[in-house]
C-alpha cells in the first residue's frame, strides 16, 4: 500500500526479492515485494502457509537479509546495516512470537529485563522500567512467577512486555495469537490495540486468520506465493475484495460461506433461483433492504446467511439471499441505486 499522507512509512519494502538456495533450484520466498507500512498504524499481512510472511517480517529486524531490493526501517536502510548500525536499528524493533520464546529459568521480571541487561542498562533503571511494563500488560501480580506457572495468554503478555523493553517504535508480531484460545486471543489483541494507541507504536503483524485482521488492523496486505496480491485499508478490502485469495480468506469470517448442500448445487449460469451476495458498508449497513425489495418490487427473497460486524470502527455486513432468476435485474438495479454492492454467486442448478 502506498501511504496516503506526507508522513513517511515506518517500514518500506522496495522491490524486495528473497531466494533460498535449494538443491534442484532456488526457492523464491519473496518475489518483488513493494509495501509501505504506515507509521503509527496496525498493518496485517495475511497469507497461507508458505506464502512468505515470516520471511518478510524477519527482514525488518535483519534476522534475514534481502537477495535484492531494500528494506527501510524508520528511513534507514536495514538491508545495508551491519554491526553497530544493525544493533541500533534492532533496538527500535520489538518482536513477539507464536510460541512466546520465554526463558524457562527466568521469572516474568527476569524475562522482561533481559533485553535491557543485554543493552547494558544500569540495574536501577531496569527495575523501574520492568515494573512499569509488567503493570502495562496486566501482570503485576505475576512478576515473580516462572513461565511454566503461567497460562498461554499470560506468557504472551510477558512476550509483549519484553518486546517493549527497549522502547521500540515498531513491534513485529509473528502469529502471536495462533496458539491461544478465542477468548485469550481477544484479550491479547485488545492489549496490542491499546499499546498501539497509547504508545503510538507501529505494529506489523503476520497471520493466517482474517478475524485478526478484522479485529485490529487498519491496513492489510494479502500474500500468495511470495507476492502481494492485494493491499489496502482493511475496511475497503472487506467491502470490495478483488483477488480470489482475499475472497477465500474473507469467506471464513464474513458469513458468506454457503451451506455445503447448497454450494454443491450452484452453477455459474442458469434459469434456477439466483444466489446473490449483498454487501452493506458505512451508512448502508442499516438500510432495510430486504423489506424494501419485498414491499416495493414484490420480490420473494429467501435469506441464506449473513452477518453484521464492526471493522475499524465502522459497521459492515453482508447477506446471502436467494431469489427468482427473473427478479435479478430489478433487484440489482434497486441495490445499485441505493449504493449497495451485490454479486451474483450463481444459480441453483
Ligand atoms: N531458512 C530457509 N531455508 C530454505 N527455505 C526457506 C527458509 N525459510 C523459508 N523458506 C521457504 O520460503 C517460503 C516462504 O516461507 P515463510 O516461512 O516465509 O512462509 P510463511 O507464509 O511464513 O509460512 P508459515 O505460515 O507456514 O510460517 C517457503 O517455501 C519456505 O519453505
Amino acid at each position: 500500500m502506498t501511504s496516503d499522507s506526507a508522513i513517511p512509512p515506518a517500514i518500506a519494502f522496495r522491490d524486495v526479492v528473497k531466494t533460498w538456495p535449494q538443491r534442484g533450484g532456488d526457492v523464491t520466498a519473496l518475489d518483488h515485494i513493494d509495501l509501505d507500512v504506515p507509521s503509527g498504524g496496525i498493518t496485517g499481512v495475511i497469507g497461507r502457509s508458505g506464502a512468505g510472511k515470516s520471511t518478510l517480517l524477519r527482514l525488518v529486524n535483519g534476522l534475514e537479509r534481502v537477495s535484492s531490493g531494500r528494506v527501510e526501517l524508520l528511513g534507514r536502510d536495514v538491508s545495508a546495516a551491519r554491526g553497530r548500525a544493525l544493533r541500533a536499528l534492532r533496538r527500535d524493533v520489538g518482536m513477539i512470537f507464536q510460541h512466546f520464546n520465554l526463558l524457562a529459568n527466568r521469572t516474568v521480571r527476569g524475562n522482561v529485563a533481559l533485553p535491557l541487561e543485554i543493552a547494558g542498562m544500569p540495574r536501577t533503571g531496569i527495575h523501574a522500567r520492568v515494573d512499569r511494563l509488567i503493570e502495562l500488560v496486566g501482570l503485576g501480580a505475576f512478576a515473580d512467577r516462572y513461565p511454566a506457572q503461567l497460562s498461554g495468554g499470560q506468557k504472551q503478555r510477558v512476550g509483549i512486555a519484553r518486546a517493549l523493553a527497549t522502547e521500540p517504535r515498531v513491534l513485529l508480531s509473528d502469529e502471536a495469537t495462533s496458539a491461544l484460545d478465542p477468548e485469550t486471543t481477544q484479550a491479547v489483541l485488545a492489549l496490542l490495540r491499546d499499546i498501539n494507541r497509547e504508545l503510538g507504536l507501529t505494529i506489523l503483524l503476520i497471520t493466517h486468520e482474517m478475524a485478526v485482521v478484522r479485529d485490529i488492523c487498519q491496513h492489510v496486505a494479502v500474500m500468495e506465493a511470495g507476492r502481494i496480491v492485494e493491499t489496502g485499508a482493511t475496511y475497503d478490502i472487506f467491502a470490495d475484495p478483488q483477488h480470489p485469495v482475499t475472497r477465500s480468506f474473507l469467506s471464513g469470517v464474513t458469513g458468506t460461506v454457503l451451506p455445503g448442500f447448497l454450494a454443491r448445487q450452484i452453477v455459474a449460469h442458469g434459469a434456477g433461483p439466483a444466489i446473490l451476495r449483498i454487501t452493506f458498508s458505512g451508512d448502508s449497513a442499516t438500510h432495510p433492504v430486504l423489506s424494501r425489495l419485498g414491499a416495493k418490487l414484490g420480490i420473494d427473497v429467501n435469506i441464506l446467511g449473513g452477518a453484521i460486524e464492526e471493522i475499524d470502527g465502522r459497521p459492515f455486513g453482508n447477506l446471502t439471499v436467494q431469489m427468482p432468476a427473473e427478479a435479478l435485474p430489478a433487484a440489482q438495479a434497486y441495490l445499485h441505486a441505493h449504493q449497495l454492492r451485490s454479486e451474483v454467486i450463481g444459480h441453483v442448478g
